[in-house]
C-alpha cells in the first residue's frame, strides 16, 4: 500500500515578493495509481516532484506517505529513506558503469552478494528486452534503450513509489508511442504508485488513471482523462485540453440556448447555476452535412488541416467560430452545413465573450 497525500503544499523560492512555485496544493495519489501532472512550462511540475522526492524542503503544508510524515513542519525525511524510484528525461545513468551494473547498483550499495545482484540485473534486463546489451555502457545505447535501463533499475530497486519527470521528452515521436506502451507495461508489472509529469497532453491522456492539470503552482482539476476532456471544470481547463469553442449561451432549468443557434442538446452540468454561461463545444460535437430540417446552418470553412484520415476544420457559422472535424476533403472558403449536436455548459470566464461574435473564443492549442 503506497498512498501519497499532499496537504496545502507550498514551495516558495527567493523573496516573499516572488510567486510560489507550488501554491497550496491538495491531492491524494491513490495506491497503485498512474497519476499524471500535466501543465505548461514553469507551472511548478518539477518542483512538485522534487518536493515529493525530498530533494527540496517545503515552505508550507505537508507530504505524507501512508500516513507517515515525509515533509512538513514536523520534520523532513531524507530522500534515501523514502524508497522512491526515479526516471528522468536526462536518463540519469552512470556513464562509467555497464548497463548491468547501472541496474544492479542500488542492490550492490544495499549490500547484496554479487550472485544476487547479477541475478537481479539479469531478470530485469530481460523484462525490458536488454539482455544482450548488459555489458555496454549507456553512451553505446539509443535514447529508448537508455530509458529501458532506467526502468529496469527502478524494477530492481522494488520502489513502491516511482517519480517520472518527462521521461519521453528526448525521444522521437515514433519511439515515444512505443515507449508509452512500455511504461504502462512497466507500471502493470511493478504495481508501483506512479507520479508522472509531462507537458504533452496526448501522452497524459493515453497513460493516466487520473490527470492533474497544473497551472501557476496549483491543480485546476484532478480527474480521469475522459472527464477532463468532456467535463472540464472551468473554461481555463477546457482551453488547455484539446480543441474546442466557447459560445455565449444561457442555461435555464437545465436547457441551454446558444446565442444565434437556439436550443442546443447540451449535456447537463449540475455544478452550474441558471443564467449566462459559456457553452463549450468539442469538434466531435459539430455535425457536418445534413439538411435544414435537422436544424443545421451554413458555415464557411476558414481553416482546414489534414491530419491523416480526418480534416481538422475551423468554421465561421454566422459570426460564431467553431472547431470541427470531418472525413471528407474540404478547402478554405467552402460552405458546409454544420449543426451543434452537443456541448458542455461552463461558468462564463471573466470578460467572456471577448467580442460580440465570440470569434476570438474558439481556440486551437499550440502544438
Ligand atoms: N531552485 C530554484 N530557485 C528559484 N526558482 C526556482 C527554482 N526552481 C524552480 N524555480 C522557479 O519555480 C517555478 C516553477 O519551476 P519548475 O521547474 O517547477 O516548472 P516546470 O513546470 O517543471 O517547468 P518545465 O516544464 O519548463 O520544466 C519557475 O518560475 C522557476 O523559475
Amino acid at each position: 500500500m503506497t498512498e501519497l497525500r499532499l496537504t496545502n503544499l507550498s514551495k516558495r523560492f527567493g523573496g516573499t515578493g516572488d510567486a510560489p512555485a507550488v501554491d497550496g496544493l491538495d491531492a491524494t495519489v491513490r495506491d497503485g495509481e498512474f497519476f499524471v501532472v500535466l501543465g505548461p512550462s514553469g507551472c511548478g511540475k518539477s518542483t512538485l516532484l522534487r518536493l515529493i522526492a525530498g530533494l527540496e524542503t517545503v515552505s508550507g503544508g505537508e507530504i505524507r506517505c501512508d500516513g507517515a510524515l515525509w515533509s512538513g513542519a514536523g520534520g523532513h525525511l531524507r530522500p534515501e529513506d523514502r524508497g522512491v524510484g526515479f526516471v528522468f528525461q536526462s536518463y540519469a545513468l552512470w556513464p562509467h558503469l555497464t548497463v548491468e551494473r547501472n541496474v544492479s547498483f542500488p542492490a550492490e550499495v544495499a549490500g547484496a552478494a554479487p550472485r544476487d545482484w547479477k541475478a537481479l540485473a539479469a531478470k530485469h534486463l530481460e523484462t525490458v528486452g536488454l539482455t544482450r546489451f548488459a555489458e555496454r555502457r549507456p553512451a553505446e545505447l539509443s535514447g529508448g534503450q537508455r530509458q529501458r535501463v532506467a526502468l529496469a533499475r527502478v524494477l530492481a530497486s522494488d520502489a513502491r513509489l516511482v517519480l517520472m519527470d518527462e521521461p519521453l521528452a528526448n525521444l522521437d515521436p515514433h519511439l515515444r508511442a512505443t515507449m508509452e506502451a512500455e511504461f504502462l507495461e512497466f507500471h502493470r508489472l511493478s504495481g508501483a504508485t506512479t507520479v508522472y509529469i509531462t507537458h504533452d497532453q496526448r501522452e497524459a491522456m493515453g497513460m493516466a488513471d487520473r490527470i492533474a492539470v497544473m497551472m501557476d503552482g496549483r491543480f485546476l482539476q484532478v480527474d480521469a482523462p475522459e472527464t477532463l476532456y468532456w467535463r472540464p471544470a472551468t473554461a481555463e481547463v477546457a482551453r488547455f485540453i484539446g480543441r474546442g469553442a466557447l459560445l455565449p449561451a444561457t442555461r435555464r432549468g437545465g436547457r441551454v440556448t446558444a446565442e444565434g443557434l437556439g436550443e442546443v442538446p447540451a449535456r447537463d452540468n449540475p455544478a452550474l447555476a441558471d443564467g449566462f454561461c459559456a457553452l463549450f463545444v468539442r469538434p466531435e460535437e459539430v455535425r457536418l452535412g445534413g439538411d435544414a430540417a435537422e436544424g443545421g446552418a451554413e458555415a464557411r470553412v476558414v481553416r482546414a488541416v489534414y491530419r491523416g484520415g480526418v480534416w481538422e476544420l475551423t468554421l465561421d457559422l454566422g459570426g460564431l467560430r467553431l472547431e470541427a472535424v470531418g472525413p471528407a476533403r474540404v478547402r478554405v472558403g467552402d460552405i458546409v452545413r454544420a449543426t451543434v449536436a452537443g456541448g458542455w455548459p461552463l461558468p462564463a470566464p471573466e470578460g467572456f465573450p471577448m467580442s460580440r461574435n465570440a470569434v476570438e473564443d474558439a481556440f486551437v492549442p499550440a502544438e
